[in-house]
């Protein structure tokens, strides 16, 4: 690995600010563009999870006495020196995830823009002051830390993920222990060891690895802990919301999505195949807004997927460091034998392969971009998440056959339309069941808007001027008696 500063490489767990580092039962973090092992993560025990906690309750009560200017300080440096340090972030991300150099830096971008929001939202921490409803009182709501919160990140956005919880929670005054995803641990510790740098206290925030079912079974249960944060699959979300409950703690729940991509025959098309291309492709398709389902009116379908096929093959699919690569390789072996079944299915049941892109033939988890037409509801494509650089087409006729489809599934994430039509957008915006809905517009994702979803894509928002009210509770006071 060759970095401008090998110290950001930290084969090691954060607990309690000290680094502990891997040992002979360590886990192997694998390229998955070469089979290579880029290093090992600790297996740290049920105590040294409990040690984290303990940590940061002793943390919390001097850090939530920073005031909100101090504590926006800590966070601005952090976003500096991210910046500053982007190319060695960006290369641990690519090896152990996988995806194109570029697509690292500009994840790093978006991490750092989540430290800065928040290093301005730290002193906006406002209550208020409510009208006395009696005569000698006075009401006020203020708005406090919930205190020690858990964050369990996902490996698709290895970093932006980790400070879209972390730097809200430490703006409000929480303190945190995270979790890292076993596949991409790497980039949190280079996180964490610049956020040592940039002044944030011991024990402020813990970043521990091992075995996952442990870890969230100990966070849960903790009476420490109050607020549980997680990005990641559906299934998990369930389980930890179950686990919470014993605790009544605080939640955030970014799970799985299923974005329908809805092209009606007065779009822009070439805005449109540019949109899709984004959205569908970003991150060899494995994020929770990509599109999953493409639902084209008929008058321009042919022309559509003509143009969708054309740009499609303008992908390169290779190493995330070798020049010209656009899509890397799914995360593991698993993905990619998830996106072959489904693929299988959907041509067994009657889709058609418009185009299948080739893939290096050097290993490593690569699946070809493919755009597939005559997708139809029934197939296990059009329900599950992909999460990867698979398009499925389906065509539809009416407005309300296309709300039909695309609101029948059990998420409610993301979802597009490309449609020039004033008034069917207002509509639109009415009748799709999403938290997010990109109209005319595919790169939904910044820090200054609330990220999030409903139904079974989970609650909760981050980012924007919602993010910091997840780590606040809101204190009612009333006073009485004033002469
Ligand atoms: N909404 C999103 O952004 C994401 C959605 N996903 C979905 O999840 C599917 C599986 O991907 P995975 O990485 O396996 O997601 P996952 O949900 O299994 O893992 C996400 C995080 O949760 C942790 N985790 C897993 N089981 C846990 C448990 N019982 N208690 C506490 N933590 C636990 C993992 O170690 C990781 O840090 C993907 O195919 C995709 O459909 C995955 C990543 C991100
Ligand atoms: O988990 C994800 O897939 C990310 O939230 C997607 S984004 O924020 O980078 O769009």
């Amino acid at each position: 690995m060759n970095l401008k500063d090998p110290s950001l490489f930290r084969e090691a767990a954060f607990v309690a600010g000290t680094w502990r580092a891997a040992q002979e039962d360590g886990v192997a973090v694998i390229n998955p563009a070469t089979g290579a092992t880029v290093g090992k993560q600790p297996s740290l025990s049920q105590r040294e999870i409990e040690t984290a906690i303990g940590a940061a309750r002793e943390a919390f009560s001097q850090w939530r006495e920073f005031t909100g200017k101090e504590r926006a300080a800590v966070l601005r440096r952090w976003a500096e020196l991210a910046i500053a340090n982007v190319d060695d972030l960006a290369a641990i991300m690519t090896l152990e995830q996988g995806k194109p150099l570029n697509e690292a830096k500009s994840e790093i971008a978006y991490a750092a823009s989540f430290l800065e929001w928040f290093s301005e939202e730290a002193k906006r921490g406002y209550g208020h002051t409510i009208p006395e409803p009696k005569r000698g009182q006075r009401v006020r709501v203020v708005k406090e830390p919930v205190g020690v919160c858990a964050a369990i990140t996902p490996w698709n956005f290895p970093s932006a993920m980790v400070t879209r919880k972390v730097a809200p929670a430490l703006a409000a005054g929480c303190t945190v222990v995270l979790k890292p995803a076993p596949q991409t641990p790497f980039s949190a510790m280079a996180l964490c060891v610049l956020a040592e740098r940039a002044g944030l206290p011991k024990g402020v925030l813990s970043v521990v690895t091992g075995d996952a079912e442990m870890i969230g079974e100990v966070l849960c249960a903790s009476e420490t802990v109050r607020k549980i944060s997680f990005t990641g699959s559906t299934a998990v979300g369930k389980t930890l919301m179950a686990q919470a409950s014993r605790t009544i703690k605080r939640l955030s729940l970014e799970l799985g999505g299923n974005a329908p991509f809805i092209v009606f025959d007065d779009a822009d098309l070439d805005a449109a195949v540019s949109g899709a291309l984004a959205s569908k492709f970003r991150n060899a398709g494995q994020t929770c807004v990509c599109v999953n389902r493409f639902l084209v009116q008929r008058g321009v379908h042919d022309r559509f997927v003509a143009k969708l096929r054309d740009a499609v093959a303008t992908l390169r699919v290779g190493d995330g460091f070798a020049e010209g690569s656009t899509i890397g390789p799914l995360i593991n072996s698993a993905a990619v034998e998830k996106v072959t079944r489904l693929v299988s299915e959907a041509l067994a049941r009657g889709a058609s392969l418009a185009l299948e892109m080739d893939t290096p033939k050097t290993g490593g988890h690569f699946y070809p971009p493919t755009v597939l037409t005559g997708v139809t509801a029934e197939m296990t494509i059009a329900n599950d998440e992909i999460f990867g650089p698979v398009a499925a087409v389906t065509c539809f006729d009416s407005e309300d056959e296309a709300v039909a489809l695309a609101n029948a599934t059990r998420y409610g994430l993301a979802a597009y339309v490309y449609t020039r039509h004033l008034t069917r957008s207002l509509r639109l915006e009415r009748r799709l069941d999403y938290g997010i809905i990109g109209i005319n517009e595919a790169m939904i994702s910044t820090e200054v808007a609330p990220f999030g979803g409903m139904k079974e894509s989970g609650f909760g928002k981050e980012g924007s001027f919602l993010g910091l009210d997840e780590y606040l509770d809101s204190k009612y006071v009333c006073y009485g008696g004033i002469a």
